[in-house]
C-alpha cells in the first residue's frame, strides 16, 4: 500500500517492551485520560499553570479555581502521569508540560477534543454493534435518524457546534490553495456537491465575480445554507439544489452545464458502492472540458504522522455515529473507485491546509 515517508514508522516496531506496556495501559485508561485532560482544559487549570512563573501547589490551584483540594488533586495527579503537567519534588509545585502546552495551543487538538466529547463520546460505546450491523448504532445517543447527515440541522446544540467547528476547521484550512487550483481553468459554473452551509461556495463567489455556483446537498442542508448566506451581495449567483444522493436514481442537474464539479470532504460520507454510483452520476453531467475536483484528507498521503493517526481514528466516527459504512480514505482505494466510475485521474495536489489532497479527474 502507498504510505508517505512520514508513515514509514508503521512498517516496523518502534517501542521498547517497557514503552509498549505503558502504551497498552494508556489505551486501557483511554476514556479517563481523555476526560481528565478535557477537564484540565475546560476548568482552566492548564492555562493557570501556563501563566504561573513559579508553578502552583494543589492548594493554590484549588483556591484560584474555587475547587476542593480533592477535586484538584485527582485531576492534577492523573495529569502528572498522563504527561500534561510536571512537578517539582521539593516545592510540590506543578507546571505545564509540553503536551499540556499543545492541548492549550494546538487548534486541531482543541477541535478534535470538542468533536470527540460532544459528538462521539457516548455513541462510541456502541462501536461493536455498529461494526456488526453496518449501521451507525451510536447515533441514537444524539437522536433518531438513519444517518447523522439527516439530523445535522437538529443535533443538540453542543454537538452541532462541535460538528460544524470540526468540519469547517479541516476544510477551511485548505480553501485558499484550493481556489488557485480550481480557478486555474477559469470555470464559469461550479457544482459544489455536499456544499453544507455554503462556505466554499461563498469563497468561490467572492474569488471570481463571473462564477455561478450550485450547491447540491440534502434539502435540510440547503435550508441551512440559505440561512447562512442570507443577505449576501453575491447571492444571485448562488443556487441550491436539494437532493439525496444515496438514491441511485437521483441525478445531478443538467442545467447549467458545469465546468467544474467540486466534492470536498464528501465522498468519505459514503460506502464504496455508493461512491462509484455518485461519481458515475457526476461523470454523466461532465464533458471533455469539465473537471471533477475531489478534496479529501487521504490518510496515507500525510506529511506528518499525527495527521494519519487522527484520520484513521476519525474513520470510526463514520462507523459508529455518521452512517455505519464509510471512512477516511486511502488513496489506493479512491483511485480504484474513480476508475470504476469511468473517470481518469489527471493530477493530484497534496499537502493543502490540514493535510488535504485534491484529486483532479476528467473523462477519458
Ligand atoms: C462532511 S460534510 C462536508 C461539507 C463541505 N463540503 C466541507 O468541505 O466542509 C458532508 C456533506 O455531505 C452532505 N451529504 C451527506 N449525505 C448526503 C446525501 N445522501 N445526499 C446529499 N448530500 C449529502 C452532508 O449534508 C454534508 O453537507
Amino acid at each position: 500500500m502507498n504510505l508517505s515517508p512520514a508513515l514509514d514508522c508503521y512498517t516496523r516496531e518502534q517501542l521498547s517492551a517497557r514503552d509498549a506496556q505503558r502504551m497498552a495501559e494508556f489505551i486501557a485508561f483511554g476514556p479517563i485520560v481523555f476526560q481528565v485532560s478535557r477537564l484540565m482544559l475546560k476548568l482552566g487549570i492548564l492555562q493557570l499553570l501556563r501563566d504561573s512563573d513559579t508553578g502552583l501547589t494543589i492548594d493554590e490551584i484549588a483556591a484560584a479555581k474555587g475547587m476542593t483540594h480533592y477535586a484538584v488533586q485527582v485531576l492534577v495527579e492523573a495529569s502528572l502521569t498522563i504527561g500534561t503537567v510536571l512537578v517539582d519534588k521539593d516545592s510540590n509545585r506543578f507546571r505545564l508540560a509540553k503536551t499540556g502546552w499543545f492541548l492549550i495551543n494546538d487548534p486541531a487538538t482543541r477541535v478534535n477534543i470538542d468533536f470527540n466529547n460532544d459528538v462521539n463520546y457516548e455513541g462510541m460505546f456502541r462501536l461493536e454493534q455498529a461494526l456488526n450491523e453496518g449501521k451507525p448504532a451510536g447515533l441514537k445517543a444524539l437522536g433518531n435518524w438513519p444517518t447523522i447527515y439527516e439530523g445535522l440541522s437538529q443535533l443538540p446544540r453542543h454537538a452541532r457546534q462541535s460538528w460544524l467547528a470540526f468540519d469547517h476547521f479541516y476544510s477551511d484550512s485548505a480553501f485558499d490553495e484550493a481556489l488557485n487550483i480550481v480557478f486555474e481553468r477559469k470555470p464559469k459554473t461550479l457544482c459544489d456537491v455536499g456544499g453544507n452551509t455554503g462556505r466554499w461556495a461563498v469563497r468561490c463567489l467572492k474569488h471570481d465575480p463571473a462564477i455561478n455556483v450550485t450547491v447540491l446537498d440534502l434539502p435540510q442542508q440547503i435550508e441551512m445554507m440559505r440561512e447562512a448566506t442570507q443577505g449576501l451581495a453575491e447571492a444571485s449567483r448562488l443556487h441550491g439544489h436539494g437532493i439525496d444522493l444515496l438514491d441511485p436514481e437521483a441525478q445531478f442537474p443538467t442545467e447549467p452545464h458545469f465546468d467544474a464539479v467540486w466534492m470536498s470532504q464528501f465522498l468519505d460520507c459514503f460506502a464504496e458502492d455508493q461512491i462509484v454510483s455518485i461519481l458515475g452520476r457526476a461523470a454523466k453531467v461532465m464533458d471533455e472540458h469539465s473537471r471533477l475536483y475531489i478534496m479529501e484528507t487521504l490518510w496515507d498521503r500525510q506529511r506528518y504522522e499525527p495527521a494519519a493517526f487522527c484520520l484513521t481514528q476519525v474513520s470510526l466516527y463514520f462507523t459508529a455515529m455518521a452512517n455505519g459504512n464509510s471512512k477516511m480514505m486511502h488513496s489506493d482505494d479512491l483511485a480504484r473507485l474513480i476508475g470504476q466510475a469511468g473517470l481518469k485521474i489527471e493530477d493530484v495536489h497534496d499537502n493543502l491546509g490540514q493535510g488535504h489532497s485534491i484529486v483532479v479527474c476528467s473523462k477519458p
